[in-house]
């Protein structure tokens, strides 16, 4: 009997405060038939698996047939196999895997293809990277809710739909090991769930709870989301006359958040690889 043939696949490992991805290099999509919900869920298994908020495969934008103008797309897919939109933190690790290796310049801007769009990165003097979001969607309240507490929640569309609620202490959000409570008719596809404390002017921190991954260290979405919410709430009016900044810490870090008078957002921050190897999948 012949011995059943296995593939060898590189991948790295990366994080951007925290948040944390199995990063699979597959240039001229070699693998996409190989990539089901159930083996990126296994990639991402903590235990028995490499370990990861989420997989990024880095693929060429022509090999996927995508009319982006952008040499590199992110095929990003959550925890739990799911696809998701965007991942703010995610584009910033996916920018170092391009420098690190190589396959761009850090000297110049690097667009990057998404299922939400083009996204724009830029390597910073500090060694950060600093991408360009868009602009959110502002579109309403609702209500989330963890055991018998509510709180009214903003929904914040950075491509991928996102709660935030403000508490008055982080520990509010209880153990979030399991999702919290929304209006699924606001949301059918699902949501991130931000739970967010004002820490001084211009800085406040959050606990993220996201769709198809759970608790995470980090979300760079949920960080769009909460400076939108903040601002907002201070009184700033949509989009701002002036550019407005907020430190956002996470409990993988600290973001450095800009929303921009034409109304698009900055995420800046660290973002690192931390490892390399091989995979059979
Ligand atoms: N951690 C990411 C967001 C990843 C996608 C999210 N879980 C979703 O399903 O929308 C980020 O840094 O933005």
């Amino acid at each position: 009997m012949s011995a059943p043939v296995t593939h060898s696949y590189p991948f790295a490992i990366g994080h951007g405060t925290e948040n944390d991805f199995v990063l699979l290099p597959d240039h001229d999509g070699a693998i996409h038939g190989d990539l089901s919900p159930q083996r990126v869920a296994a990639l991402c298994e903590r235990r028995a698996g490499l370990g990861g908020d989420g997989v990024i495969r880095v693929i060429r934008t022509a090999a996927l047939g995508f009319d982006q103008p952008a040499e590199w797309f992110m095929d990003y897919r959550n925890a739990d196999g799911s696809i998701a939109e965007m991942c703010g933190n995610g584009v910033r690790v996916f920018g170092r895997y391009l420098a690190d290796e190589g396959l761009v310049s850090t000297t110049e801007p690097v667009p990057v293809g998404t299922r939400d769009g083009v996204k724009v990165i830029t390597f910073d003097a500090d060694g950060e990277l600093t991408v360009d979001m868009g602009t959110p969607k502002i579109l309403g309240d609702s209500v989330v809710g963890v055991d018998d507490q509510k709180w009214p929640a903003l929904n914040v569309d950075m491509g991928n739909p996102h709660a935030v609620a403000f508490v008055d202490d982080l520990l509010d959000a209880g153990s979030l090991l399991s999702e919290p409570d929304y209006d699924r008719s606001v949301y059918p596809d699902g949501v991130n769930i931000e739970f967010v404390a004002r820490r001084g002017p211009g800085h406040v921190a959050f606990r993220v709870h996201e769709r198809g991954s759970g608790e995470t260290r980090s979300c760079g979405t949920g960080a769009c989301a909460v400076l939108v919410a903040a601002a907002l709430d201070d009184g700033v009016v949509a989009p701002p006359d002036e550019p407005v900044r907020y430190e956002v810490d996470v409990p993988g870090g600290r973001l450095q958040l800009t929303w921009l008078p034409d109304g698009h957002v900055l995420l800046g921050g660290p973002a690192v690889i931390v490892g390399r190897g091989t995979t059979d999948l």
